[in-house]
């Protein structure tokens, strides 16, 4: 067997056609959706996704402002760009890239930002409403983290049924594994859902027990063959960077070994996966929060 393709780059294009329609809608209206960054330090990772995100907000006719601190930057710097972006005008919504610097304490900056500006739905009322909502027909209206609901969109967009389905997710990150376990339990989702860690005993054995696995733990290579159960769909969230190529590019390597591809039914590739389901998934929440920011 050779894994069907859940090609990112392919469904986030899709996302990102409805999201640029939504903000000429806007401009009509005079409303220019904006989204702000803010990122601390000097990782090249965090470095170039942020300056993916900017070229994304371009690409569908949004505003963006960056702001950026040094690796020395204090908590107390960190929380007056915060309250920048909370204050400015022409942000909609804003993300503080992760991880911050190591001292840094990350639960006190994204609750310091402005929950109706979160666009990560990374504050802990949005993640509340989150736990709250598990039925979507009554739930207060709120960004969803990025990765999890790109992951949703994926498997929607490439017909990949989840309900009635037994999931396991590697990882409980408050950025994908946590939420992920949230979102795809919710009523009209109704899966089946095993988060599993770094204690749990026997990983390969509930692997093995999986409809579709999703790994974000960021270990090379993890989730072998033999984990997987034939026709199984894999998504591969975790990367590593494990060198750099001649041309000084870095070499990265997902959570997943390619040898999946032969046993599992639907693989998402890594890079061209989930990672772009993520940067236009953002931008699906600034377009939302702008519009709720408007009257009907
Ligand atoms: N505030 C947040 N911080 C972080 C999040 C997040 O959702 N919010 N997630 C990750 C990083 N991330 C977004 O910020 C992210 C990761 C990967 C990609 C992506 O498009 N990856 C490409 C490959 C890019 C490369 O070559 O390095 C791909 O998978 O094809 C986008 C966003 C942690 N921090």
């Amino acid at each position: 067997m050779t894994a069907a393709r859940l090609d990112g780059l392919a469904a986030a294009a899709a996302v990102k056609a409805d999201v640029a329609r939504r903000v000429a809608a806007l401009r009509e209206r005079g409303v220019v959706p904006g989204l702000g960054t803010l990122l601390v330090g000097d990782d090249p990772a965090s470095r170039s996704y942020v300056t993916g995100k900017h070229r994304d907000t371009a690409e569908v006719g949004m505003h963006s402002v960056r702001e950026e601190l040094p690796a020395t930057a204090s908590q107390a710097e960190i929380l007056a760009a915060v309250d920048r972006l909370n204050a400015d005008p022409a942000v909609t919504a804003f993300i503080v890239q992760l991880p911050l610097p190591d001292g840094i304490d990350e639960n006190t900056v994204l609750e310091a930002v402005d929950p109706d500006k979160d666009a990560d739905g990374l504050h802990p009322t949005n993640l509340g409403r989150l736990v709250l909502g598990v039925d979507p027909a009554t739930a207060v209206p709120a960004p969803l983290p990025c990765t999890p609901a790109g992951i949703l969109e994926l498997l929607a967009q490439n017909e990949v049924p989840v309900a009635g389905k037994h999931v396991v997710v590697l990882g409980r990150g408050i950025t994908v594994g946590r939420p992920l376990g949230l979102l795809l339990t919710r009523k009209g989702t109704d899966a089946t859902v095993t988060l599993t860690h770094s204690r749990t005993p026997d990983l390969a054995a509930e692997v093995r027990r999986a409809d579709v696995v999703v790994a974000a733990v960021g270990v090379p290579h993890l989730v072998k063959p033999d984990w997987v159960k034939p026709g199984a769909a894999v998504l591969d969230v975790g990367v590593t960077r494990v060198g750099t190529t001649e041309s000084g590019k870095a070499k990265l390597a997902g959570d997943v070994d390619p040898g999946v591809a032969d046993v599992a039914g639907f693989l998402s590739p890594n890079p061209g996966g989930v990672g772009p389901m993520t940067r236009a998934l953002l931008l699906r929440n600034v377009v939302d929060a702008a519009e709720r920011s408007v009257p009907a």
